[in-house]
């Protein structure tokens, strides 16, 4: 059974999923929205084996493909340090479709408009982790990788093509620059980021990206909470903060991972994201 561990009077408990989604509404001071829950149940025989097979035949012809390629691709250029097929799925795949539940949950808990057309953003999305995962795994959202280097972005665009992904864009830049080009600043509904950077820096790579009302998701290890607690102060400057650290039972050998979820509540000021490499050399 999937379980989300949370604090309640500051005891670590492990709630099944119903009870987390009352915890967080109960925790929080938001309303639930008036639109229609969708995922106030999970089949818990579903999410106690992977959760690649809870994709569909198609879903999952997709992510063999992607894997097949990323190997194939991985001998000439460095885009993953795992080798072995069935490592990716556990690291990569797995991990990446761990942080669909809690993006969903929060997201219909606290956002006002409807999940079925989100606007993802993946920052520092590498060889497509996980925003390349949570295409093929939720085809009605809208998900742009962004990624800094032009060879793994050579890479993405041959795979979106391949696969025959028509809801993925690929961005090639840096956070830092998109972030304040008014085209793309605080447009999208959810920002989500795995293995790019700590959390401090992941505040300002990421929230100014994010529309007021939004969310952005941290794919973290089994134990964020320092990480998390020192970027407090980077949170709140960016407009947002700390809405919840999910505990998510992956079926990945990492074991426990973590979703670091936070919601924008005001827009973020606009020397922020400051000049590319600042918010790496100097963390707020
Ligand atoms: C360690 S890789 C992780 C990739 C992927 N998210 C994953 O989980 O496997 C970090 C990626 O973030 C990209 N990156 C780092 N800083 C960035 C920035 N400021 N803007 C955009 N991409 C960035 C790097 O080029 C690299 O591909």
């Amino acid at each position: 059974m999937l379980l989300y561990r949370t604090k309640i009077f500051n005891f670590p408990v492990s709630l099944s999923l119903g009870t987390f989604i009352k915890h967080l509404e109960c925790t929080t001071n938001f309303k639930p929205p008036a639109i229609t829950r969708r995922y106030t149940t999970i089949n818990s025989s579903t999410v106690n084996a992977s959760h690649f097979e809870t994709l569909n035949p198609l879903q999952k012809q997709q992510v063999h493909l992607y894997v097949d390629t990323l190997l194939d691709w991985n001998q000439k250029m460095n885009l993953t340090a795992v080798r072995d097929v069935n490592d990716v799925m556990d690291r990569h795949i797995e991990d990446s479709l761990a942080i669909i539940p809690p993006i969903q949950h929060s997201y219909v808990s606290c956002c006002e408009t409807p999940i079925e057309k989100l606007n993802l953003v993946d920052v520092g999305s590498g060889a497509g982790l996980p925003g390349l995962i949570l295409a093929i795994a939720c085809p009605d959202w809208k998900l742009t990788l962004l990624e800094s280097l032009n060879k793994r972005c050579v890479f993405l665009e041959h795979v979106v093509g391949l696969i025959g992904l028509s809801n993925v864009t690929v961005m090639r830049g840096r956070a830092e620059d998109v972030g304040q080009n008014v085209e793309f600043r605080e447009v999208y509904d959810v920002a989500v980021a795995r293995a790019v950077a700590e959390m401090r820096v992941l505040a300002e790579y990421c929230l100014p990206l994010v529309r007021v009302g939004g969310l952005f998701v941290a794919a973290k290890g089994h134990s964020p909470e320092e990480e998390v607690r020192r970027a407090e102060k980077a949170i709140s400057l960016m407009g947002a903060s700390l809405l919840q650290t999910c505990y998510v039972n992956s079926h990945s050998p990492h074991g426990q991972r973590t979703a670091i979820i936070c919601l924008k509540e005001s827009p973020t000021p606009r020397k922020y994201p400051r000049d590319p490499g600042t918010p790496a050399k100097s963390p707020l």
